[in-house]
């Protein structure tokens, strides 16, 4: 379990943490959700013991992790996965890292064919791309066997099947009982992988909740309706309990938009008063949407309507 409480970290001056407080249990995959710059990274550092925060506490099955002898074994991350040695192979790299905490050898050619690298083992990570990187950096992670494990950005730079096994291999983790924390700064990575939800913004909370709370609570069935009657069948739907009708635009009179109404109830009211429907279309507002929306005034760097 992690337990982040009133986490505040200022760089000169400016808050990159910002009184953040969360939990993370095992047994499921939590998504760390924010914009970039949202304070992401700074958190797992924190957690990790790499940044000492300004104040409150961050810590990893109740204790602070930073100084734990033969770390590797209570907790596994990746944080960056260029933050490795270009001269080294694989395998040594992986050896220096099991030998220094206390791990068995023979934990190394497991790592490695549980992230598919077995057959690069001897090659020097400087030749790496990205994807094997990450793989690599997902290895290091796994070498302690660890019940807590912290991914920054990980499936960055991973092809579509390897973005598909990571999923596979964060789930297994989880359903393992290991408490699992995913960073991303895009949702659309996330609704495949998580269970649960941390979303950041600007070093503080916004949201912590389960992923099909959240979709259930953020996104919105919309109806798209067209009728040569629409103003007359706008009047009737507005009529209709917690239903929100868009009337008619001048540029298309016979388009009606509708939220809080199922598409049946409509197509029936509309053949109860014999008014003749010509299109009625359901479409959900994507989770990518919902997340957009909620951090839109986090976005430290977004692009201006042009004016
Ligand atoms: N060592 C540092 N010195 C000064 N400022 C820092 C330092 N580390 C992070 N920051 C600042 O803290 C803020 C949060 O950065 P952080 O890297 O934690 O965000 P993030 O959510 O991980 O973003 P990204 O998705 O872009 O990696 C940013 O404004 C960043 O510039």
């Amino acid at each position: 379990m992690i337990e982040v409480t009133e986490l505040t970290k200022r760089f000169r001056g400016a808050a990159a943490v910002d009184g953040l407080s969360f939990t993370v249990r095992p047994g499921r995959v939590t998504g760390f959700l924010g914009p970039n710059g949202a304070g992401k990274s700074t958190t797992l550092r924190l957690l990790l013991g790499l940044n000492r925060p300004t104040s409150g506490s961050a810590t990893i099955e109740g204790r602070l992790f930073a100084g734990r002898p033969r770390g590797l074994r209570h907790v596994g991350a990746l944080l960056d996965a260029h933050d490795v040695h270009g001269g080294r192979t694989a395998r040594a790299h992986l050896t220096a890292l099991a030998l220094s905490n206390g791990l068995p050898r023979s934990r190394v050619p497991a790592v490695l064919e549980e992230v598919g690298l077995a057959s690069a083992a001897g090659r020097r990570i400087g030749g790496f791309s990205l994807g094997m990187r990450q793989r690599l950096g997902i290895a290091g992670a796994l070498l302690g066997d660890p019940p807590v494990l912290l991914f920054d950005e990980p499936v960055n730079g991973l092809d579509p099947e390897g973005v598909r096994w990571a999923r596979g291999l964060f789930g297994r983790l989880a359903a393992e009982g290991r408490t699992v924390l995913v960073s991303s700064h895009l949702m659309s990575e996330m609704e495949h992988t998580a269970e649960e939800l941390v979303v950041i913004g600007r070093g503080r909370l916004i949201a912590a909740e389960a992923l099909a709370t959240f979709a259930s609570r953020a996104t919105r069935q919309r109806v798209r309706v067209r009728s040569p009657q629409a103003r007359q069948l706008a009047g009737l739907l507005a009529k209709e309990d917690g239903a929100g009708v868009v009337p008619p635009p001048a540029s298309d009179p016979e388009a009606i938009e509708v939220t809080g109404l199922p598409a049946a109830r409509i197509g029936d009211l509309a053949a109860h008063h014999r008014i003749p429907v010509h299109e009625l279309s359901g479409r959900g507002s994507s989770l990518e949407d919902a997340f957009m929306e909620l951090v839109a005034d986090s976005v430290e760097y977004a692009a201006k309507d042009p004016r």
